[in-house]
Protein backbone atom coordinates (compact mmCIF):
# COMPACT_ATOMS: atom_id res chain seq x y z
CA UNK A 1 0.00 0.00 0.00
CA UNK A 2 1.19 3.57 -1.32
CA UNK A 3 0.28 6.62 0.34
CA UNK A 4 -1.58 9.14 -2.73
CA UNK A 5 0.75 11.03 -4.90
CA UNK A 6 -0.48 14.35 -5.20
CA UNK A 7 -1.06 14.63 -9.26
CA UNK A 8 -5.02 14.45 -8.48
CA UNK A 9 -6.97 17.09 -10.38
CA UNK A 10 -4.16 17.12 -13.31
CA UNK A 11 -5.92 17.51 -16.44
CA UNK A 12 -6.00 14.37 -17.94
CA UNK A 13 -6.60 12.32 -14.58
CA UNK A 14 -10.63 12.06 -15.04
CA UNK A 15 -12.08 11.65 -17.98
CA UNK A 16 -14.21 14.07 -19.26
CA UNK A 17 -13.23 16.36 -16.69
CA UNK A 18 -12.78 20.10 -17.02
CA UNK A 19 -10.80 21.49 -14.19
CA UNK A 20 -12.32 24.89 -12.70
CA UNK A 21 -9.90 27.49 -13.77
CA UNK A 22 -9.65 28.47 -9.77
CA UNK A 23 -10.15 26.47 -6.29
CA UNK A 24 -8.22 23.99 -4.64
CA UNK A 25 -5.45 22.03 -5.07
CA UNK A 26 -7.37 18.38 -4.16
CA UNK A 27 -4.93 16.14 -2.42
CA UNK A 28 -3.97 13.28 -5.00
CA UNK A 29 -5.57 9.70 -5.30
CA UNK A 30 -4.29 8.77 -8.68
CA UNK A 31 -1.56 6.36 -10.36
CA UNK A 32 -2.58 3.49 -11.33
CA UNK A 33 -6.64 3.70 -10.57
CA UNK A 34 -6.77 7.01 -11.61
CA UNK A 35 -8.55 6.89 -14.94
CA UNK A 36 -12.25 6.28 -14.05
CA UNK A 37 -13.40 2.35 -15.47
CA UNK A 38 -17.32 1.06 -15.77
CA UNK A 39 -15.54 -2.28 -15.03
CA UNK A 40 -13.68 -1.58 -11.89
CA UNK A 41 -16.94 -2.62 -9.84
CA UNK A 42 -15.56 -2.30 -6.15
CA UNK A 43 -19.31 -1.84 -4.57
CA UNK A 44 -19.57 -5.34 -5.86
CA UNK A 45 -18.87 -6.53 -2.32
CA UNK A 46 -21.36 -4.02 -0.76
CA UNK A 47 -25.18 -5.61 0.01
CA UNK A 48 -27.20 -2.21 0.54
CA UNK A 49 -26.80 1.03 -0.67
CA UNK A 50 -29.11 3.77 1.09
CA UNK A 51 -28.75 7.26 0.03
CA UNK A 52 -29.82 10.43 2.06
CA UNK A 53 -31.31 13.52 0.55
CA UNK A 54 -32.59 16.33 1.28
CA UNK A 55 -34.24 19.24 -0.34
CA UNK A 56 -32.76 21.74 1.83
CA UNK A 57 -29.40 22.62 3.00
CA UNK A 58 -28.35 22.09 7.42
CA UNK A 59 -31.53 19.99 7.76
CA UNK A 60 -29.37 17.60 9.14
CA UNK A 61 -28.64 15.27 6.56
CA UNK A 62 -24.97 14.30 7.20
CA UNK A 63 -26.06 14.47 11.18
CA UNK A 64 -28.56 11.78 9.57
CA UNK A 65 -25.79 9.66 7.47
CA UNK A 66 -23.47 9.44 10.34
CA UNK A 67 -25.73 8.65 12.95
CA UNK A 68 -27.32 5.94 11.02
CA UNK A 69 -23.77 4.44 10.37
CA UNK A 70 -23.42 4.39 13.71
CA UNK A 71 -26.65 3.06 14.74
CA UNK A 72 -25.49 -0.10 11.94
CA UNK A 73 -22.55 -0.56 13.75
CA UNK A 74 -24.02 -1.46 16.60
CA UNK A 75 -26.28 -3.32 15.02
CA UNK A 76 -23.14 -5.96 14.42
CA UNK A 77 -22.82 -4.23 10.40
CA UNK A 78 -20.05 -3.46 8.74
CA UNK A 79 -20.80 0.17 7.09
CA UNK A 80 -19.05 2.42 4.55
CA UNK A 81 -20.15 6.42 4.19
CA UNK A 82 -19.50 8.06 0.54
CA UNK A 83 -19.46 11.86 0.93
CA UNK A 84 -20.64 13.04 -2.53
CA UNK A 85 -21.16 16.30 -0.95
CA UNK A 86 -18.72 18.03 -2.38
CA UNK A 87 -19.27 21.55 -1.61
CA UNK A 88 -19.45 20.87 2.08
CA UNK A 89 -18.25 17.86 3.25
CA UNK A 90 -18.78 17.61 6.72
CA UNK A 91 -18.52 13.91 7.63
CA UNK A 92 -15.14 13.83 8.06
CA UNK A 93 -15.38 16.39 11.25
CA UNK A 94 -17.95 14.27 12.36
CA UNK A 95 -16.36 11.19 12.70
CA UNK A 96 -13.19 13.00 13.73
CA UNK A 97 -11.11 11.58 11.07
CA UNK A 98 -10.51 15.24 8.62
CA UNK A 99 -6.42 15.30 7.94
CA UNK A 100 -6.44 11.67 7.38
CA UNK A 101 -4.72 10.62 4.14
CA UNK A 102 -6.02 8.04 1.70
CA UNK A 103 -3.91 5.68 0.41
CA UNK A 104 -3.81 3.04 -2.60
CA UNK A 105 -3.99 -0.55 -2.66
CA UNK A 106 -3.35 -3.10 -6.10
CA UNK A 107 -7.70 -2.89 -5.72
CA UNK A 108 -8.38 0.72 -5.68
CA UNK A 109 -8.65 3.65 -3.11
CA UNK A 110 -8.64 2.43 0.36
CA UNK A 111 -11.12 4.22 2.38
CA UNK A 112 -10.52 5.91 6.25
CA UNK A 113 -11.46 3.71 8.49
CA UNK A 114 -12.98 5.15 11.78
CA UNK A 115 -12.01 2.96 14.25
CA UNK A 116 -9.39 -0.19 14.75
CA UNK A 117 -11.93 -2.63 14.24
CA UNK A 118 -12.57 -1.24 10.30
CA UNK A 119 -16.09 -1.64 10.65
CA UNK A 120 -17.00 2.04 9.40
CA UNK A 121 -14.87 3.02 6.37
CA UNK A 122 -15.29 6.73 5.11
CA UNK A 123 -14.77 8.12 1.36
CA UNK A 124 -15.35 11.63 1.58
CA UNK A 125 -13.65 14.85 -0.91
CA UNK A 126 -12.68 16.41 2.44
CA UNK A 127 -9.96 14.04 2.50
CA UNK A 128 -8.45 15.41 -0.78
CA UNK A 129 -8.50 18.80 -0.10
CA UNK A 130 -5.02 20.82 0.84
CA UNK A 131 -6.92 22.48 3.79
CA UNK A 132 -10.57 21.45 5.44
CA UNK A 133 -12.53 24.94 5.28
CA UNK A 134 -11.12 24.68 1.16
CA UNK A 135 -14.20 25.88 -0.75
CA UNK A 136 -14.14 23.40 -4.15
CA UNK A 137 -14.97 25.44 -6.93
CA UNK A 138 -15.22 22.95 -9.85
CA UNK A 139 -17.41 22.79 -13.28
CA UNK A 140 -20.00 20.29 -12.81
CA UNK A 141 -18.37 17.38 -14.95
CA UNK A 142 -15.29 17.48 -12.64
CA UNK A 143 -17.44 17.22 -9.94
CA UNK A 144 -19.30 14.42 -12.30
CA UNK A 145 -16.00 12.36 -12.95
CA UNK A 146 -15.00 12.73 -9.04
CA UNK A 147 -18.19 10.57 -8.37
CA UNK A 148 -18.41 8.09 -11.01
CA UNK A 149 -14.16 7.52 -8.98
CA UNK A 150 -16.01 7.43 -5.73
CA UNK A 151 -18.02 4.82 -6.96
CA UNK A 152 -15.63 2.75 -9.61
CA UNK A 153 -12.25 2.79 -7.90
CA UNK A 154 -12.72 2.69 -3.91
CA UNK A 155 -11.84 -0.84 -2.87
CA UNK A 156 -14.76 -0.67 -0.18
CA UNK A 157 -14.19 -4.73 -0.07
CA UNK A 158 -17.28 -6.56 2.01
CA UNK A 159 -19.39 -4.12 3.58
CA UNK A 160 -23.41 -4.44 4.64
CA UNK A 161 -24.39 -1.20 4.08
CA UNK A 162 -22.72 1.68 2.49
CA UNK A 163 -24.94 4.91 3.06
CA UNK A 164 -24.29 7.79 0.47
CA UNK A 165 -24.69 11.30 2.24
CA UNK A 166 -25.67 13.78 -0.98
CA UNK A 167 -25.51 17.49 -1.34
CA UNK A 168 -28.89 19.57 -0.93
CA UNK A 169 -31.33 19.26 -3.83
CA UNK A 170 -31.56 17.90 -7.19
CA UNK A 171 -28.39 18.84 -8.97
CA UNK A 172 -26.46 17.41 -11.64
CA UNK A 173 -24.05 15.44 -8.78
CA UNK A 174 -27.46 14.17 -7.75
CA UNK A 175 -28.01 12.58 -11.06
CA UNK A 176 -24.27 11.41 -11.44
CA UNK A 177 -24.35 9.42 -8.31
CA UNK A 178 -27.54 7.64 -9.40
CA UNK A 179 -26.22 6.94 -12.76
CA UNK A 180 -23.14 5.51 -11.02
CA UNK A 181 -24.95 3.17 -8.38
CA UNK A 182 -27.74 2.24 -10.59
CA UNK A 183 -26.15 -0.80 -11.91
CA UNK A 184 -25.54 -1.70 -7.75
CA UNK A 185 -29.66 -1.45 -7.43
CA UNK A 186 -29.80 0.73 -4.48
CA UNK A 187 -31.75 -0.17 -1.75
CA UNK A 188 -33.47 3.26 -1.59
CA UNK A 189 -33.44 7.31 -0.30
CA UNK A 190 -34.50 8.68 2.71
CA UNK A 191 -35.30 12.38 2.55
CA UNK A 192 -34.66 14.23 5.48
CA UNK A 193 -36.20 17.01 6.48
CA UNK A 194 -36.95 19.73 9.32
CA UNK A 195 -40.56 20.63 10.21
CA UNK A 196 -40.25 24.04 8.93
CA UNK A 197 -38.21 22.89 5.59
CA UNK A 198 -41.80 20.89 5.03
CA UNK A 199 -43.81 23.49 4.20
CA UNK A 200 -41.20 25.24 1.60
CA UNK A 201 -41.67 22.82 -1.42
CA UNK A 202 -38.02 22.16 -1.24
CA UNK A 203 -38.78 18.38 0.06
CA UNK A 204 -41.43 17.78 -2.29
CA UNK A 205 -39.45 18.26 -5.18
CA UNK A 206 -36.86 15.67 -3.22
CA UNK A 207 -39.80 13.32 -3.54
CA UNK A 208 -40.41 14.16 -7.45
CA UNK A 209 -36.90 13.45 -8.48
CA UNK A 210 -36.76 10.51 -6.92
CA UNK A 211 -40.19 9.42 -8.44
CA UNK A 212 -38.64 10.69 -11.90
CA UNK A 213 -35.47 8.50 -11.89
CA UNK A 214 -37.10 5.70 -10.95
CA UNK A 215 -35.29 5.64 -6.95
CA UNK A 216 -37.21 4.41 -4.32
CA UNK A 217 -38.10 6.45 -1.52
CA UNK A 218 -37.39 4.11 1.85
CA UNK A 219 -38.81 6.90 3.83
CA UNK A 220 -39.47 10.60 5.02
CA UNK A 221 -36.94 11.30 8.31
CA UNK A 222 -38.71 14.42 9.95
CA UNK A 223 -35.38 16.06 11.80
CA UNK A 224 -35.08 18.58 14.45
CA UNK A 225 -38.65 18.18 15.35
CA UNK A 226 -38.42 19.41 18.84
CA UNK A 227 -35.92 20.53 21.77
CA UNK A 228 -34.53 18.48 23.88
CA UNK A 229 -33.79 20.70 27.11
CA UNK A 230 -30.39 20.33 28.22
CA UNK A 231 -31.17 20.56 31.96
CA UNK A 232 -34.01 18.09 32.03
CA UNK A 233 -34.28 16.20 28.83
CA UNK A 234 -38.05 17.44 28.60
CA UNK A 235 -38.63 17.41 24.53
CA UNK A 236 -40.78 20.99 23.71
CA UNK A 237 -42.16 20.95 20.16
CA UNK A 238 -40.39 24.51 19.23
CA UNK A 239 -42.04 24.08 15.64
CA UNK A 240 -45.20 22.71 14.89
CA UNK A 241 -44.92 18.89 14.34
CA UNK A 242 -46.17 16.20 12.28
CA UNK A 243 -45.94 18.05 9.04
CA UNK A 244 -43.06 15.46 8.44
CA UNK A 245 -45.68 12.47 8.25
CA UNK A 246 -48.21 14.76 6.66
CA UNK A 247 -46.31 15.09 3.36
CA UNK A 248 -44.93 11.50 3.82
CA UNK A 249 -48.60 10.22 4.18
CA UNK A 250 -49.58 12.82 0.96
CA UNK A 251 -46.74 11.61 -0.89
CA UNK A 252 -47.61 7.56 0.03
CA UNK A 253 -44.15 7.46 1.26
CA UNK A 254 -43.29 5.47 4.40
CA UNK A 255 -42.74 7.99 7.24
CA UNK A 256 -39.69 6.36 9.25
CA UNK A 257 -39.83 9.12 12.60
CA UNK A 258 -38.86 12.41 14.28
CA UNK A 259 -35.53 13.00 15.53
CA UNK A 260 -35.55 15.67 18.26
CA UNK A 261 -32.84 18.15 18.25
CA UNK A 262 -30.56 17.29 21.05
CA UNK A 263 -27.62 19.90 22.24
CA UNK A 264 -25.64 16.07 23.20
CA UNK A 265 -26.05 15.29 19.45
CA UNK A 266 -24.69 18.54 18.58
CA UNK A 267 -21.57 18.08 20.98
CA UNK A 268 -20.61 14.77 20.17
CA UNK A 269 -20.46 15.26 16.10
CA UNK A 270 -18.86 18.18 17.31
CA UNK A 271 -16.12 16.37 19.35
CA UNK A 272 -16.64 12.75 17.24
CA UNK A 273 -17.88 10.68 19.88
CA UNK A 274 -20.45 8.10 19.48
CA UNK A 275 -23.86 8.77 20.27
CA UNK A 276 -25.85 6.14 19.74
CA UNK A 277 -23.12 4.32 22.44
CA UNK A 278 -22.62 7.31 25.25
CA UNK A 279 -26.31 8.87 25.25
CA UNK A 280 -29.29 5.88 25.06
CA UNK A 281 -31.03 7.82 27.22
CA UNK A 282 -31.65 10.83 25.18
CA UNK A 283 -34.72 11.00 23.49
CA UNK A 284 -32.87 11.74 19.77
CA UNK A 285 -31.95 7.75 20.67
CA UNK A 286 -34.95 5.57 20.07
CA UNK A 287 -35.76 7.72 17.12
CA UNK A 288 -32.56 6.79 15.88
CA UNK A 289 -32.69 3.00 16.58
CA UNK A 290 -36.26 2.97 15.33
CA UNK A 291 -35.40 4.74 11.86
CA UNK A 292 -32.32 1.94 11.66
CA UNK A 293 -34.58 -1.00 12.39
CA UNK A 294 -36.94 0.31 9.53
CA UNK A 295 -34.32 0.21 7.34
CA UNK A 296 -32.50 -3.58 8.28
CA UNK A 297 -36.36 -4.73 8.00
CA UNK A 298 -36.42 -3.33 4.29
CA UNK A 299 -33.02 -4.82 3.94
CA UNK A 300 -34.10 -8.26 4.88
CA UNK A 301 -37.83 -8.03 2.92
CA UNK A 302 -35.55 -7.32 -0.39
CA UNK A 303 -33.66 -10.55 0.69
CA UNK A 304 -36.16 -12.59 1.03
N1 LIG B 1 -31.16 16.13 15.75
C1 LIG B 1 -30.14 16.96 15.97
N2 LIG B 1 -29.78 17.28 17.24
C2 LIG B 1 -28.76 18.13 17.46
N3 LIG B 1 -28.03 18.72 16.51
C3 LIG B 1 -28.32 18.43 15.22
C4 LIG B 1 -29.38 17.53 14.89
N4 LIG B 1 -29.43 17.44 13.54
C5 LIG B 1 -28.46 18.23 13.05
N5 LIG B 1 -27.80 18.84 14.08
C6 LIG B 1 -26.71 19.82 13.94
O1 LIG B 1 -27.12 20.78 12.95
C7 LIG B 1 -26.03 21.15 12.11
C8 LIG B 1 -26.38 20.89 10.64
O2 LIG B 1 -26.51 19.50 10.46
P1 LIG B 1 -25.89 18.75 9.20
O3 LIG B 1 -24.51 19.24 8.90
O4 LIG B 1 -26.08 17.31 9.44
O5 LIG B 1 -26.88 19.26 8.07
P2 LIG B 1 -26.81 18.97 6.49
O6 LIG B 1 -28.21 18.90 6.03
O7 LIG B 1 -25.94 17.81 6.20
O8 LIG B 1 -26.10 20.29 6.00
P3 LIG B 1 -25.45 20.60 4.56
O9 LIG B 1 -26.55 21.16 3.75
O10 LIG B 1 -24.39 21.60 4.88
O11 LIG B 1 -24.89 19.33 4.01
C9 LIG B 1 -24.83 20.36 12.60
O12 LIG B 1 -24.05 21.18 13.41
C10 LIG B 1 -25.41 19.21 13.42
O13 LIG B 1 -24.56 18.85 14.46
S1 LIG C 1 -37.73 22.21 30.09
FE1 LIG C 1 -37.58 22.25 32.28
S2 LIG C 1 -35.42 22.60 32.81
FE2 LIG C 1 -35.70 22.95 30.63
S3 LIG C 1 -35.93 25.14 30.52
FE3 LIG C 1 -37.98 24.29 30.62
S4 LIG C 1 -38.48 24.21 32.77
FE4 LIG C 1 -36.30 24.59 32.65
Amino acid sequence: MTAHSPTWGSPDTLVGSTPASSGPTPRGMQGQHGKYSAECGNLAGVRHIILILSGKGGVGKSTISTELALALRHAGKKVGILDVDLCGPSIPRMLQVQGRAVHQCDSGWVPVFVDQEQSIALMSVGFLLEKPDEAVVWRGPKKNALIKQFVSDVAWGELDYLVVDTPPGTSDEHIATLEALRPYKPLGALVVTTPQAVSVGDVRRELTFCRKTGLQVMGVVENMSSFVCPHCAECTNVFSRGGGEELARHAGVPFLGSVPLDPELTRSLEEGRDFIQEFPKSPAFPALISITQKILDRALAQLS
